[in-house]
C-alpha cells in the first residue's frame, strides 16, 4: 500500500532522530509528529517554497538550528562504500563528479526498501521544475533570447551527460524506468537544487532534513554584511555560486576581510564532523525558516532551483549594448544590468557615461566615470535617454506586453485553481491564444475533457512550468518599464535644474 505523505515524513524525522540528526545539543522537550524536537518543525509555506521548516520556539540569530553528523550525509564517499558500485564504476573516470552523484543516486533508488537512505530518499519531490525540464512550449514562452538559450543549453547539457553515463547505467542494471532521460532529469534536478557544499567534494552532498530549507535572498537580514558573507560562501544549495562583479560589491568584500565574525548560515564542520545550521536573523515562533544558497539572479535560480522571486535583490536585467560600450571601459559586460528596481547598474552607468562622452576626452574623465559620478547634465541625459529607448525598444519588441502577460497569467491561475469541470469550462471558454496554444502543444483541444486535463500529472507540471515561464518574463518586462520611468524621472530633474539655473544665471 501507498504511504501516505505525512506518514512518510514521520518516517523521515524518526529515522533523522536514529542516525542523529538533531535540532538540539538537549534531549527533546516536544514530540509533534513533524517535530524535530526543539528547534524545528516541518511545515507547508505555499507561497514560500511548499514543504519547509519552521521556527518551533522564538529562535535567536546566530544560534546552532540542526546538525546532521557526517554520516547521515549522501556523498559520492558514502555511496561509494557499496562495493559494486564502486567497481563498476571503476572504467568511468571520464564522467564529472556530478555525473556519477547522480547515477550513484538513481542506483540508490533503484534499491528501493533496503536502502540504508530510503526514509529520506521515500521524501524527495517526485518532479523539479528546473529549467532543463521545460518543454519546448514553456521554453519559447521565456521570450527572451537569453532566457530560451539558457533552457535550451540546459536541455542539451542534460541528455548528454545522460547519454555518456548510460553504459555505467546498463552495467549497473538499473531499472528500465530508472535509466530514462526522464529519470536522468529527476537526479540531476535533485542534485542541482538540493546539494550543500563540502570541502572535500566539488559535487556536494545531500543532506537529510537540512535540505527541507526554503531560500530567502541575501540582504533580507538586517547587516549588510551577512550579504555579502552569504554571498562568499554560496553556503547551502547551490554548489552554483553565483559570481558578481558589480564594484560596489567588490568595495564591500574588501572591507569584509576586517571582519571576523562567523556568519554563516550552514556549513560542514570538521571538529564536530557535522553539517550544522545557524538561525541568520530572529526569528518568531511559527515563522519559516529559511536559508541563503547565494546570490541569484531569477533566471538562475530557474535555472538551478525551479523558482523565482518576486522581490530578488540578485536580479539583474541584460539589454543588449553596442560593442564600443563594452570596450570603451574595464568592467565585465556581467556587471551591465539593470536592477530589479530599475535603476541601471553602477557599472552600467559608468560604462554608459564613458560611451557617451567624446573619445578624446575620455581619458580625461575616466576617474570620474569609473568612482560613479555624473560627467554633465548633458552627458547624463544622453546615457538615460539612451537606456531608455533601448528598454523601450526590447519591450516592443516582445511578442506580448506586459499587461497581455498579466491577464495570461491570471487565466493560468484560474485553470489550476478549477477543481470542478464547470470552472475549468468558463476559463477555457474565455481562452486567449496561448491558452489554445498551450493545449495544442500538448495534445490537448480546448474541447477535449476538462477532467482529464486537471487529472493528468504531466499538464499539471506543463502547466506549472509554462506559469514560471511566463511569471520570468513578466517579472522582467517590469524591470524594463521600472527602468524607462526612471530614466525619464533622471532626465527631468536635470532638465528642470537645467532650467532654474538658466533663471537664475
Ligand atoms: C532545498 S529544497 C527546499 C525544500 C523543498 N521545499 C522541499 O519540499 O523539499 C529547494 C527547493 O525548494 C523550493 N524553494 C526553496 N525556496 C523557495 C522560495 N523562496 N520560493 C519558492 N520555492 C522555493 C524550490 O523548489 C527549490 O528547488
Amino acid at each position: 500500500m501507498e504511504v501516505g505523505g505525512d506518514e512518510k515524513l514521520e518516517i523521515l524525522l524518526k529515522w533523522a532522530a536514529e542516525v542523529g540528526i538533531s535540532d538540539s545539543k538537549t534531549p527533546p522537550l516536544e514530540s509533534l509528529p513533524s517535530s524535530l524536537g526543539h528547534s524545528l518543525f516541518v511545515s507547508h509555506f505555499p507561497e514560500a517554497g511548499g514543504r519547509g521548516l519552521a521556527a518551533l520556539r522564538d529562535l535567536r540569530r546566530g544560534e546552532l538550528i540542526l546538525s546532521v553528523p557526517k554520516s547521515a550525509l549522501m556523498t559520492r564517499e558514502t555511496l561509494l562504500k557499496d562495493e559494486t558500485l564502486s567497481i563498476a564504476l571503476n572504467p568511468h573516470s571520464s564522467l564529472s563528479p556530478i555525473q556519477i552523484l547522480s547515477t550513484c543516486l538513481l542506483y540508490e533508488m533503484n534499491k528501493g526498501k533496503s536502502s540504508w537512505w530510503y526514509p529520506y530518499l521515500m521524501n524527495l519531490p517526485p518532479s523539479y521544475d528546473i529549467l532543463a525540464t521545460f518543454g519546448e512550449f514553456e521554453k519559447q514562452a521565456l521570450q527572451i533570447d537569453e532566457a530560451i538559450w539558457a533552457a535550451e543549453k540546459a536541455t542539451l547539457k542534460a541528455e548528454l551527460h545522460w547519454k555518456e553515463a548510460s553504459v555505467l547505467m546498463k552495467q549497473l542494471n538499473l531499472k528500465p524506468r530508472l535509466s530514462t532521460f526522464r529519470a536522468w532529469l529527476w537526479a540531476s534536478a535533485t542534485i542541482s537544487s538540493r546539494t550543500l557544499h563540502i570541502p572535500w567534494d566539488e559535487a556536494g552532498c545531500l543532506c537529510p532534513v537540512g535540505d527541507l530549507f526554503n531560500y530567502a535572498a541575501p540582504g533580507e537580514e538586517p547587516s549588510r554584511i551577512e550579504d555579502l558573507n552569504c554571498k562568499m560562501h554560496a553556503s547551502s544549495f547551490g554548489v552554483n555560486p553565483s559570481v558578481d562583479g558589480d564594484a560596489t560589491d567588490m568595495l564591500d568584500l574588501e572591507k569584509l576581510d576586517s571582519h571576523s565574525e562567523r556568519l554563516t548560515d550552514g556549513g560542514f564542520e570538521e571538529d564536530v564532523a557535522a553539517y550544522c545550521f545557524y538561525a541568520r536573523r530572529h526569528y518568531k515562533k511559527g515563522e519559516q525558516v529559511l536559508l541563503c544558497y547565494g546570490s541569484y539572479t531569477n533566471l538562475e535560480l530557474l535555472e538551478h532551483y525551479g523558482f523565482i522571486l518576486k522581490e530578488n535583490p540578485g536580479e539583474k536585467v541584460f539589454i543588449p549594448l553596442e560593442s564600443e560600450m563594452c570596450s570603451s571601459n574595464s568592467w565585465p559586460k556581467e556587471s551591465m544590468y539593470i536592477q530589479q528596481s530599475g535603476k541601471p547598474s553602477f557599472t552600467l552607468l559608468s560604462a554608459l557615461r564613458l560611451w557617451a562622452t567624446r573619445p578624446n576626452r575620455r581619458r580625461s574623465v575616466a576617474h570620474l566615470a569609473y568612482s560613479g559620478s555624473q560627467l554633465s547634465a548633458e552627458n547624463e541625459i544622453l546615457v538615460m535617454r539612451w537606456i531608455s529607448k533601448k528598454c523601450t525598444f526590447v519591450l516592443k519588441s516582445l511578442p506580448t506586453s506586459f499587461d497581455e502577460d498579466r491577464s495570461l497569467l491570471s487565466a493560468i491561475e484560474m485553470l489550476q485553481d478549477s477543481f470542478t469541470l464547470s470552472e475549468l469550462s468558463n476559463v477555457l471558454a474565455s481562452s486567449t491564444n496561448q491558452i489554445c496554444a498551450f493545449l495544442e502543444a500538448n495534445g490537448l483541444e480546448s474541447g477535449g475533457s476538462g477532467a482529464d486535463l486537471l487529472s493528468s500529472r504531466k499538464i499539471t507540471q506543463a502547466i506549472g512550468r509554462w506559469r514560471l515561464a511566463i511569471q520570468w518574463r513578466l517579472s522582467y518586462k517590469e524591470t524594463l518599464i521600472k527602468c524607462v520611468s526612471y530614466c525619464s524621472k533622471v532626465v527631468d530633474s536635470l532638465n528642470s535644474q537645467n532650467v532654474t539655473m538658466q533663471f537664475s544665471s
